[in-house]
């Protein structure tokens, strides 16, 4: 697991650090971090161009540094001081001494022929978008040929919550120290941090445990064993699924799909898209009836194509009566809206799956905070709340949050909800924590589109289809595997 550390955190363990280090160690550790980085980008130094957007505090003094080197090594470097009266001096002193020049917000920056931008202009200290002068710099950068390269965060960027308040650079690479920040990885700061490198500058045993986490293939593995000698179809954990209609199977027939692919064990389908589900997928268990008919489950998935009217209503509310985990998705997600009082009195675990507008049917619009706004619903109505995205976001009541790294683009086609919602479902029959197993699900609903849009295009029924091959991928190669 990664863990996401807040820019708090990572101040209250530097603190420490820097009382226990001799003054300027832990810039020198971060700048040496960057300047690696960034040679990597631009594979030599030698007359390479390199512009430093630098600011008054310590992210200009780790670009300075960073800058110092690469100058050292031959690149031509060019320092714009935001503020030159407060440019961090022994950076600026450093960069000197290598040859860098140095100019002001109005000097000639070289962002027009520039190899490699480099954003020291804010990190962990900023607040709102950036000031007019900084602004212009970065949207310069933007339209200019160099590399944009993010010190610690990009500036405009909130590190906590990724929010961007106004203007903000836009980074292809960050460079970020100690400690990946969540901002980095959610919401519009995502997009703004393009790539992250993380680098090591002794602040992990320090560091608060994270109350954010991503989660990373081995992580997911666990949830993915495959059978053993000893199960059998039942003990692997079996699923019922209620979604769809007589008019709409698709959803029906996607999320039973999505259930049996990911673990096949046995998975029972409950609902009027009876007969579709039955012609797709002859493995399920089907039954036209209501759920109580379909036998007995250890975790449900309701909601997906089901529709609002008063008969799916009692079928959610019969699911939610019972003592086992559900999944609430889409139809679901509007009824118990209406009545969150259904899911406020269970005591087995909820995962409500909203998409924005679905969440916003709760009460209160998702806005730029996305971890905040799905932790405030989950203690709200005391269930995990998977807040789907380009970065899906998974809370629980306690807080605990996660922060989905595998998602891509392509996952964006009808009916790829529906996927997800069946693989959670399969996922949860399985008795694991209601939470970590939803971040699961996300993380390798977003592996499988990742996989099946290799080969171009996809619709919702790829991903039921290259669900195997995503879980052999998450699993890893087989320890003691010959390939015989
Ligand atoms: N501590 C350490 O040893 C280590 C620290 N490290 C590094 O230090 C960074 C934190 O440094 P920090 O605390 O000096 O704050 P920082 O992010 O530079 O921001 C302050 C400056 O930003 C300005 N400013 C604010 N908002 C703005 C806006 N919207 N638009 C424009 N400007 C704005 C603000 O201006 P002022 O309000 O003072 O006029 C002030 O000048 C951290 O991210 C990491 O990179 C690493 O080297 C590891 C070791
Ligand atoms: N741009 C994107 N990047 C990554 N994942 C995305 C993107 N757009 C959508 N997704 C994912 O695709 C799925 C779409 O779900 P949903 O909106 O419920 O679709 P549907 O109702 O058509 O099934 C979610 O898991 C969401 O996280
Ligand atoms: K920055």
């Amino acid at each position: 697991m990664i863990g996401l550390s807040t820019a708090a955190e990572v101040r209250a363990a530097e603190e420490v650090l820097l009382a226990a280090t001799r003054e300027g160690a832990l810039m020198h550790r971060a700048a040496t971090g960057l300047a690696t980085v960034c040679l990597r980008l631009l594979g030599r130094a030698h007359g390479t161009r390199v512009t430093l957007l630098v600011g008054a505090g310590n992210n200009g003094g780790d670009a300075l540094f960073a800058g110092a080197r690469l100058a050292a090594r031959g690149a031509r470097v060019t320092a714009v001081l935001l503020d030159p009266a407060r440019a961090h001096p022994a950076g600026l002193a450093a960069l000197r001494r290598a040859g860098g020049r140095t100019t002001g917000p109005d000097g000639d920056d070289g962002l027009d022929r520039a190899d490699l931008v480099l954003d020291g202009i804010v990190g962990i200290g900023g607040r709102g978008g950036l000031r007019p002068d900084a602004a212009r710099l970065a949207d310069r950068a933007a339209t200019g040929p160099g590399i944009p390269v993010a010190v610690d965060v990009p500036s405009g960027v909130d590190a906590d919550t990724g929010a961007v308040g106004g203007a903000a650079f836009a980074a292809v690479h960050t460079v970020t120290f100690g400690a990946v920040k969540p901002g980095l990885v959610v919401g519009e700061g995502r997009g703004h941090a393009g790539e992250v490198h993380l680098v090591d500058i002794g602040l992990g045993p320090l560091l608060a445990p994270a109350r954010a986490h991503q989660l990373t293939d081995a992580d997911v593995a666990g949830h993915l064993e495959p059978p053993g000698a000893t199960d059998d179809k039942y003990s692997r954990g079996v699923v019922g699924v209620v979604a769809g209609s007589a008019v709409y199977p698709g959803a029906a027939v996607l999320c039973t799909g999505a259930a049996l692919r990911t673990r096949p064990g046995l998975v029972r389908y409950a609902g009027t898209a009876a007969d579709g589900v039955r012609a797709a997928w002859p493995e399920a268990i089907v039954t036209d009836g209501r759920p109580g008919d379909a036998g007995r489950v250890q975790a449900w998935v309701v909601g997906p194509g089901m529709g609002t009217d008063d008969a799916a209503r009692s079928l959610v509310a019969e699911v939610l009566a019972t003592d086992l985990p559900v999944v609430l998705d889409a139809d679901a997600l509007t009824l118990a809206a209406r009545e969150p009082e259904l899911v406020r009195g269970r005591a087995a675990p909820t995962v409500l799956t909203p998409h924005d507008r679905e969440f916003e049917r709760f009460g209160v619009a998702v806005g730029a905070d996305r971890i905040g706004s799905a932790r405030r619903l989950a203690a709200d109505l005391g269930a995990v709340v998977l807040l789907k995205g380009d970065a899906t976001v998974v809370a629980a009541p306690d807080g605990t949050a996660f922060v989905n790294a595998t998602g891509t683009a392509d996952l964006a086609t009808a009916g790829s909800g529906d996927v997800l919602s069946g693989i959670l479902g399969s996922l949860l029959a399985a008795g694991t924590p209601p939470a970590g197993t939803a971040a699961a699900a996300a993380h390798l609903h977003g592996r499988t589109g990742q996989v099946a849009a290799a080969r171009g295009p996809i619709v919702a029924g790829d991903l039921v289809r290259r669900l195997p091959e995503a879980v052999a991928r998450v699993r890893g190669p087989v320890l003691g595997d010959s390939g015989a």
